[in-house]
């Protein structure tokens, strides 16, 4: 078997190979590039862990399509249905495109939740997601998720951008903590 990675306190074991990883970005991308075949697509992908992502996705993209990258303000008004995150870097206009929102990893699904109604707001003509990885048994939101790539339980997960306190985001593979 091989070694297990240490990342600050905490074992990690190789969970899912860099292969089977661009295997499932080709298949999400060609499914996307079909879908969106005459909408040239805007995708917005959340700062900082979907960046690998995003970037794969985007060269196995075969439509014209655009990107921008979008971070979340870690502390942002409290409205009754809890904390919503403001988009920040928002530097396109968005009214009337073709959204597709491209995550790292939609685990509770709270990300997702405060940002699509945001979106909408703004007028946007369609939203969808797109997502390295799925947490479905951890969702806490009624949201559909179109594309993603890959379903994992619920096990804390690092690597292709995902990190354990800042570390990992670096590694192809993605680990599973021990
Ligand atoms: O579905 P949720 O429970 O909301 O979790 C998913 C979010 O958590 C991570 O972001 P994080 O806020 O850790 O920032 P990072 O991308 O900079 O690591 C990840 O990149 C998603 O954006
Ligand atoms: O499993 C995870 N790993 C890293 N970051 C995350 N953000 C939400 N879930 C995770």
């Amino acid at each position: 078997m091989l070694q297990p990675i240490t990342i600050h306190d905490k074992q990690f074991s190789l969970y899912i190979p860099e292969r089977r990883i661009q295997h499932s970005v080709e298949v999400v991308a060609a499914r996307i590039s079909h879908d969106y075949r005459c909408k040239q697509p805007l995708f917005l992908a959340v700062l900082n862990g979907s960046f690998m992502f995003a970037s794969d996705l985007m060269k196995e993209m075969s439509i014209p399509c655009e990107i921008s990258f979008i971070k979340l303000s870690s502390y942002a008004d409290m409205k009754s249905t809890g904390k919503v995150k403001e988009i920040m870097g928002l530097n396109q206009e968005i009214e009337g495109r073709h959204v597709v929102i491209v995550e790292d990893i939609v685990d509770t699904g709270n990300t997702i939740a405060g940002l699509l109604p945001q979106l909408r707001e703004k007028g946007v003509a369609s939203v969808e997601v797109a997502t390295m990885l799925i947490k479905p048994e951890c969702l806490e939101h009624n949201l559909s998720i179109k594309y993603p790539a890959i379903s994992v339980p619920g096990e804390f997960v690092v690597g292709y951008g995902l990190d354990y306190n800042g570390l990992g985001r670096n590694l192809r593979d993605i680990y599973k903590v021990m």
